[in-house]
């Protein structure tokens, strides 16, 4: 595949496929979280220059955003200098097997900090004031004092994986301390299989088998486990994509830390907690030892204020955003988000806000802790926690401010979740599927919003409408909760009148699924070119199927309002 927007000076990293999970191949999402990168290609001699940190990371469909990275070519280096790791060069790259005609003769810098750059972890100074992320940095490392570009050795409060990266994380870790290692806590583990579940796939199915092993062998307290494939249902613990579920489970806390071996960790940022994906090597080092060495990125605060008007949620908000600062204008960042709407906004909207700082490169998206957060935990854990707040003198490195009253529905055309326009302005784009679902777009409130829109409308979808609920939760509320006004239907019977697709089990497999094993025949990814309107959070070319396919993507408003009329719709045709 031809990388177009791609500056030949790239290196895409090779995604191991599901059939190749094992020390022979790396997970680039390694290479940009691993710390020890820098340390390890100095010693080998490399120039280690601190170069612009992917923002997504993992895939053919993600390659087009990695524009800027900086690669240094060393063709010396072979494979086996690297130890474990091979890479995969531009031009050409493969998601199946691990070539070792792909090795490339490129190997790319990292984000983490040349050595010089480290400043002391303590400065001698009193450092007054601090950002929110900064003081859970400062927390975590028992530093007092850090500022943006300090490395500091952290304490990991949580650390999630799933059926992708689990089996790569478990191996590491087996390979660095040992086949009878134990891990660092079995009960801030927590290990959700989500991704590659609804299929009869060999290999997808093994990577399942393998996180039920070592969770029996490390009787890992956390485990959202499924056996019956063909009944959701029957699996009392399986719970569904993991950033919802961790929210869901309690496992997301203000003030704490939390990895994950997915970049869309970054949603539990909305707890006011730290929160951000990381690599199978940092994870496997997480498992034996609780902690992760982590640079503290530096933070733009964004001020959301005004009214939010009722036809518009927070995926509105975020596109907004990052259509201002790009798709790499928070890169190693951290978002913090406050103002009168984020105030506004329920724990689940908050999710979605934090859910897509990755795309815009950031470190973290954060909403500081307040009694909406409160609430929500009530029920769900009984841990203390303690959250954090930034200083009145806290230093941000930009601010931005929006007014919200004046907003209008928005989508991101395809393909980069930057490219943003009004949903009137594509109103002539005629669409040919809509999805709602997935980690941004798959929750209890997206699902009442979008049948808020068919209900408005009293009309029928024109093309067909797929929904998938992130989690078991979800789908039972979607067969259970009431809809406002709607005289105690449910979402599911107004879907179904609205003649939309039965809800699917909880999961978010759908795109990876294709994308990396074409093993689904889930019906949205046709291999012809279709245009989707669609409430996940990538739109990259190849992310739903075809490489041609084109993704718009939108609130589950927009999302509705554009199944009503087959085209993409500004919803307030349906919600004024
Ligand atoms: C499979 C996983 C590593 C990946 C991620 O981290 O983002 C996936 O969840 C995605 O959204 O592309």
């Amino acid at each position: 595949m031809e990388l177009k927007s791609c500056s030949n000076d790239i290196v895409i990293f090779f995604l191991n496929s599901q059939t190749d999970i094992g020390p022979d191949c790396c997970h680039a999402i390694d290479i940009i979280t691993c710390n020890y990168w820098p340390a390890m290609l100095t010693s080998l001699g490399f120039t280690v220059e601190e170069g612009n940190i992917l923002r997504d990371y993992y895939n053919a469909s993600s390659a087009p955003s990695l524009g800027g990275l900086t690669v240094i070519y060393q063709p010396q280096v072979s494979k086996k200098d690297l130890g474990s790791f091979c890479f995969s060069s531009t031009s050409q790259f493969s998601v199946n097997k691990c070539k070792k005609s792909a090795v490339s003769k490129k190997i790319v810098s990292v984000m983490a900090p040349q050595q010089s750059e480290r400043r002391p972890a303590t400065t001698g100074s009193v450092k007054n004031a601090m950002t929110l992320t900064e003081k859970i940095f400062s927390r975590a490392s028992e530093k007092p004092q850090l500022s943006p570009g300090d490395n500091v050795w952290v304490n990991v409060d949580i650390l999630m994986t799933h059926d992708v990266c689990g089996p790569g994380s478990f191996g590491i870790f087996k390979k660095e301390f040992g086949e009878n290692a134990k891990v660092w806590d079995r009960e801030k583990i927590v290990i959700i299989p989500d991704h590659y579940i609804f299929t009869s796939d060999e290999r997808a199915n093994r990577n399942v088998d393998i996180l039920r092993d070592f969770c029996m062998e490390q009787n890992i307290k956390y485990f959202y486990d499924i056996k019956d494939l063909g009944n959701f249902k029957a699996n009392p613990d399986y719970k569904g994509v993991c950033h919802i579920a961790l929210a869901q489970e309690g496992h997301c806390r203000p003030g704490e830390v939390l990895l994950g071996t997915d970049s869309h960790t970054c949603t539990a940022g909305a707890f006011g907690q730290f929160a951000t994906g990381i690599g199978n090597t940092d994870a496997g080092f997480v498992l034996g030892t609780g902690k992760v060495l982590l640079k503290v990125p530096p933070t733009l605060r964004f001020v959301l204020d005004g009214e939010m008007p009722d036809y518009l949620l927070a995926k509105d908000l975020i596109l907004q955003i990052i259509g201002e600062i790009s798709v790499a204008g928070a890169t190693y960042k951290s978002m913090e988000f406050v103002g009168t709407t984020v105030e506004r906004l329920s724990m689940e909207e908050r999710m979605t806000l934090c859910n897509m700082v990755v795309e815009a490169g950031g470190k973290n998206g954060v909403v500081p802790a307040d009694g909406t957060t409160f609430k929500y935990l009530e029920d769900k854990t009984s841990l203390p926690y303690e959250p954090v707040y930034s200083d009145e003198k806290a230093s941000f490195l930009s601010e931005y401010r929006f007014d919200i009253s004046k907003l209008e529905p928005l989508v991101a055309k395809p393909h980069s979740p930057d490219n943003r326009a009004l949903a009137r302005e594509c109103k002539d784009v005629k669409i040919d599927r809509v999805y709602i679902g997935s980690c941004t777009g798959g929750k209890t409130e997206d699902f009442l919003a979008a049948a808020k829109v068919f209900l408005a409308s009293g009309k029928k979808v024109k093309v067909p409408t797929f929904l998938v609920p992130a989690t078991q939760k979800v789908w039972m509320d979607v067969y259970t909760l009431p809809v406002p006004g709607s005289g105690g239907k449910t979402c599911s019977q107004i879907f179904e009148e609205a003649g939309c697709d039965t809800p699917a089990s909880p999961s978010c497999g759908c795109f990876l699924i294709l994308l990396l094993c074409n093993i689904s025949t889930y019906p949205l990814y046709h291999n012809t070119t279709k245009v989707c309107v669609s409430t996940t959070n990538r739109n990259f070319p190849g992310r739903m199927g075809h490489k041609e396919g084109q993704i718009y993507l939108a609130s589950p408003y927009t999302a509705a309002a554009s199944a009503l009329t087959g085209y993409v719709t500004d919803p307030r045709e349906f919600l004024e």
